[in-house]
């Protein structure tokens, strides 16, 4: 079954279309990548999805209904968001942040979702921590906490590896495979072609509000698509771990 339709949708800024009848059905319980360079709409593609903004015309369905039609606590049932660098700036602990997942419920937590969402993120030994104390890594695990506390089975996330380790880069990015594998639908945006290579199945490109690809991403990534939406030369190097090729920008 699809998760989310975006059907014709036109719209972006006051001043600044950024979608002409864009059209787009993503499907449930996949990892998608949405990819593309600076400025061509990611952030925005999201903000449409959340609600955030509205379409000048067309519309986003979510399990076949118009996300215009529903109460921004329904859809908090449904999606959860983590914005691109997300900040937790005043000194809840990391237990009341992640609790706050909970409004769509006015706060009622279902016997073991806040606990569940914080061993999934692996912070249970952070909740009684405030969360001006955390590294940027931690936080981020907590946005996702507070974001899979909502109960929702699609995630929408904007970046979340920015300003990570490599390996709290791979914590997240396997945190986001293993929550697939239980059925959510993650639609993450990614800037590092290498990750989106090793954990997307699927990859949605855009430029300049278009798309100029979409599909299982080893059939996106091909040296045309590089050159045509990044200018960069590009070759393939076999890895014998994921036991394929993968596309490296050329230097
Ligand atoms: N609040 C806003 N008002 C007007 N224009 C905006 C606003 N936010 C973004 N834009 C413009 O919309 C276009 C798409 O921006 P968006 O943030 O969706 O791009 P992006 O693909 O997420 O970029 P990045 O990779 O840099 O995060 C850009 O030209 C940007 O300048």
């Amino acid at each position: 079954m699809d998760s989310l339709k975006i059907h014709l949708l036109t719209g972006g800024y006051e001043k600044h279309q950024i979608f002409h009848e864009l059209d787009l059905t993503l499907p449930k319980g996949k990892f998608i990548a949405l990819t593309g360079p600076n400025g061509s709409g990611k952030s925005t593609l999201l903000k449409f999805l959340y609600k955030q903004l509205k379409p000048e015309s067309g519309a986003v369905y979510i399990d076949g209904q118009d996300i215009q039609h529903l109460k921004q606590k329904e859809l908090a049932t449904k999606l959860g968001f983590v914005a691109q660098n997300g900040k937790l700036d005043y000194a809840f602990t990391v237990h009341e942040a992640v609790s706050m997942g909970r409004y769509a419920y006015d706060g009622e937590d279902n016997g073991h979702a806040i606990e569940a969402a914080m061993e999934s993120c692996d912070i249970l030994h952070l909740q009684h921590k405030t969360v001006t104390e955390l590294s940027g890594g931690e936080v981020q695990r907590v946005l996702l906490a507070r974001a899979l506390s909502q109960d929702g089975r699609l995630l929408l996330l904007d970046e979340p590896v920015n300003h990570l380790d490599v390996r709290h880069q791979r914590a997240m990015m396997g945190l986001l495979t293993e929550l697939v594998k239980k059925g959510y639908t993650v639609i993450c945006v990614l800037h590092d072609m290498l990750l989106v290579q090793v954990y997307s199945q699927l990859a949605l490109v855009l430029k300049e509000g278009k798309i100029v690809s979409y599909g299982p991403t080893e059939e996106v990534f091909t040296d045309d698509l590089l050159n045509e939406v990044y200018h960069i030369k590009a070759h393939q190097v076999y890895d014998g771990e994921l036991d394929r090729k993968i596309w490296l920008p050329t230097w």
